[in-house]
């Protein structure tokens, strides 16, 4: 769609030989670490995304997912480390790269008919405004179109953002957000404050992407179970470090019992997680220079 060759893919990390057919990597992150001030966010990540994957991010507010999506969309360098996305620097991927945001607009979007920020997702600029549609092309009107109706919003193609119900404007922004055909689709809490119904819509509407076109999704969010049954791996961010691997790993008492540092029950009650005593609302407190990651203490990663 973009006219554009993406970038190549990294070739295996020692131990993939042992894993035939396994696809290379969209993003790899090696050891990486973010630190602001003093501060340390998180380190020693390592992190193979692979295509079709559905990566969740999880953890309490502050401990930084947010700003691991900033780093791979390429707008936050990392302090420690080296990522890759689509074998290059996250910037020269970002055209690669479709980035729900979270709920809220700019006041700026506002006035911003849906079909013209779909339009910004296809030109590449969708960090910023452009103005109007005049001078566009037909394919590139009827491409606008078929984005919008794909993610179920031509109702409402011509109404300017700043009418829209939340739930409607995230579709619009997941319509922006796949109009370049993403190979990467980077989800910042992208279902927050809408109801069960919209939380399902958006949900279902990620997940189609990355079942027909193979693309990468990495959803950041403070509830596991709307997306409980499509995650193949969870990246939990925490006081205590970080821990990655299968749902069902990750999310089990002893494991985040480690990652806070306290007690933390989780149960599973039909079919759903609950967990207690994670303490969400608490901001995340720093591991000093000699905290262990939970994950390399915890010895039970694959
Ligand atoms: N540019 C910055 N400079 C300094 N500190 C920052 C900067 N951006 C974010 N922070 C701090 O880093 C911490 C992590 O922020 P981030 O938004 O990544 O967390 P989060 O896990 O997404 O939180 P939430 O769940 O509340 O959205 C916060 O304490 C935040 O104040």
């Amino acid at each position: 769609m973009t006219g554009e060759t993406p970038p190549s893919v990294p070739g295996p990390r020692a131990g993939d030989a042992d894993v035939p057919g396994r696809q290379a990597p969209l993003i790899r992150m090696t050891n990486g670490g973010l630190r602001y001030g003093d501060r340390i966010l998180w380190k020693g990540l390592d992190l193979d995304v692979r295509p079709g994957e559905f990566w969740a991010v999880l953890g309490p507010n502050g401990s930084g997912k947010s700003s691991l999506v900033q780093a791979l969309l390429g707008r936050r360098p990392l302090t420690f480390g080296s990522l890759r996305v689509l074998g290059a620097d996250p910037r020269r991927a970002a055209r690669h790269i479709g980035y729900v945001p979270q709920q809220g607009t700019a006041p700026a979007h506002d006035v911003v008919r849906a079909r013209e920020l779909v339009g910004y997702g296809l030109d590449g600029h969708r960090f910023g405004l452009r103005l109007g549609l005049r001078g566009r092309g037909a394919a590139t009107r009827h491409r606008i179109d078929a984005v919008l109706e794909a993610v179920g919003a031509s109702a409402y193609a011509n109404a300017p953002l700043g009418t829209l119900s939340g739930g409607e404007r995230q579709r619009v922004r997941i319509g922006q957000a796949l109009a370049t055909d993403p190979r990467v689709l980077l989800c910042d809490e992208p279902t927050l404050s809408l109801d069960l119904h919209h939380q399902r819509a958006v949900t279902e509407l990620i997940d189609r992407r990355r079942r027909d076109h193979g693309t990468a999704v990495v959803f950041v969010t403070h509830e596991i179970n709307p997306v409980l049954d499509l995650v193949d791996q969870v990246l939990y961010l925490a006081p205590h470090g970080h821990r990655i691997g299968p749902p069902e790993e990750v999310l089990t008492s002893r494991s985040l019992s480690a990652l806070y540092g306290s007690r933390v029950d989780v149960l599973r009650v039909r079919g759903r997680i609950v967990v207690v005593g994670a303490h969400d609302q608490q901001p995340v407190h720093h591991p000093g220079p000699d905290a262990e990651h939970a994950r390399e203490t915890d010895g039970a990663r694959p």
